[in-house]
């Protein structure tokens, strides 16, 4: 549906040229929801601009549905840009205009007569559970609010792609959530793409189906959440996981885990997804190799449903027998396993 070919960027600047982008190439299918993440000044606000053209790419291609928007003249693109709708970290909403007025903009601009225009935005501020507050002001409403009044004009036009700029990164976590729960419910209901850039991987985490992680204007690591979060490769994206994973790790068991006698045990941390989920690991290594097993820390999440667990577990008894039950769970498909071998990895290192 939307396909990136070497999209490049280059800010000219007085003293020297900036490489934002260093030549982006991906796909994004009909009906993702597709998350790009990536440190500050990866160059996450030049990629969305770039995809509607909003920023000029200095080279490169961005074909939606068959059609690469940087061949297009000027009128062809104003018409091609309807297809795409875009959200902003600040909302960017007219504050002299009431909610349906802000909603009614972008029809206005399509030369949309007055009825349709009543019809549509009443119909997506019942969508965006704001028919109540057609008549207030941007200034009178909450961040959250003022986020679904911007989601509703970016659907003005029913567009088939909903840019979204760090869309919940102004917005507290409880008003997150429901700004992305809104989201996939667009998804769903209404069949349009998402493609969204964040700082977060909580975000990625909720709602998104496919990930790139992009690192000094370059993807370093693409692929499906679930395995994204179960194998990540880079170390930027292995800090990123880590940051969600840590976060519930108490601080106190973090600085207390050391390996203090390697001669006796092994650190173990476990990470398993799936139906591996709910089997019996500990106790069949405990049982089968006639070890310990003091489990240290251990979660359960979900990722698009898939339930995905983390275990800390201190192995302890005879080497040999650990080693073996090591070796039994490295050949386990759908468990990854790491052994801790000092402090600095106790914070849980992929
Ligand atoms: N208009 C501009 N002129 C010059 N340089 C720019 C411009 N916009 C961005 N840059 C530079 O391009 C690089 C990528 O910036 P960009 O804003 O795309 O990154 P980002 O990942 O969105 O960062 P953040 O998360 O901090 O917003 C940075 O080095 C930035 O300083």
């Amino acid at each position: 549906m939307i396909e990136i070919k070497n999209l490049k960027k280059v800010y000219s600047g007085e003293e020297k040229d900036v490489e934002a982008l260093k030549g982006i190439d991906l796909k994004v299918e009909h009906g993702e929801i597709f998350g790009l993440i990536g440190p500050s000044g990866a160059g996450k606000s030049s990629f969305i601009r770039c995809l509607n053209l909003l920023e000029e790419p200095t080279a490169g291609q961005i074909i939606v549905d068959g059609q690469d928007l940087t061949a297009l003249n000027t009128k062809e693109l104003r018409e091609a840009r309807k297809e795409l709708g875009m959200i902003f970290q600040n909302f960017n909403l007219l504050n002299s205009r009431t909610v349906a007025d802000n909603v009614a903009f972008p029809l206005e601009i399509a030369d949309a007569n007055k009825e349709e225009i009543n019809d549509k935005v009443s119909e997506l501020l019942e969508l965006v559970g704001l028919a109540d507050k057609a008549d207030s002001y941007p200034s009178q409403l909450s961040g959250g609010q003022q986020q679904r009044v911007g989601i509703a004009r970016a659907l003005a036009n029913d567009p088939k792609v909903l840019l979204c700029d760090e869309a919940t990164s102004s917005l507290d976590p409880e008003t997150t959530h429901s700004i992305l729960d809104l989201l996939r419910d667009i998804n769903e209901k209404l069949g349009i793409t998402i493609v969204l850039i964040t700082h977060e991987m909580e975000v990625i985490k909720e709602i998104c189906t496919k990930v790139a992680v992009l690192e000094a204007g370059k993807v370093v690591e693409v692929g499906d959440v679930i395995d994204i979060f179960t194998k990540p490769e880079k170390n930027v994206t292995k800090k990123f996981v880590q940051r969600i994973i840590n976060a519930n790790v108490p601080e106190e068991l973090l600085s207390r885990v050391t390996v203090e006698n390697p001669e006796h045990g092994r650190l173990i941390k476990i990470c398993f997804v799936g139906d591996s989920a709910s089997e019996p690991l500990v106790s069949d290594l405990v049982h089968n190799f006639q070890i310990d097993a003091n489990i240290l820390y251990g979660n359960i999440d979900k990722i698009q449903g898939i339930p995905f667990g983390t275990l800390i577990i201190e192995l302890t008894g005879d080497l040999d027998q650990i080693e073996s039950a090591i070796d039994c769970l490295h050949e386990s498909d759908n468990v990854r396993i790491e052994v801790i071998t000092d402090e600095e990895s106790v914070s849980i290192h992929y």
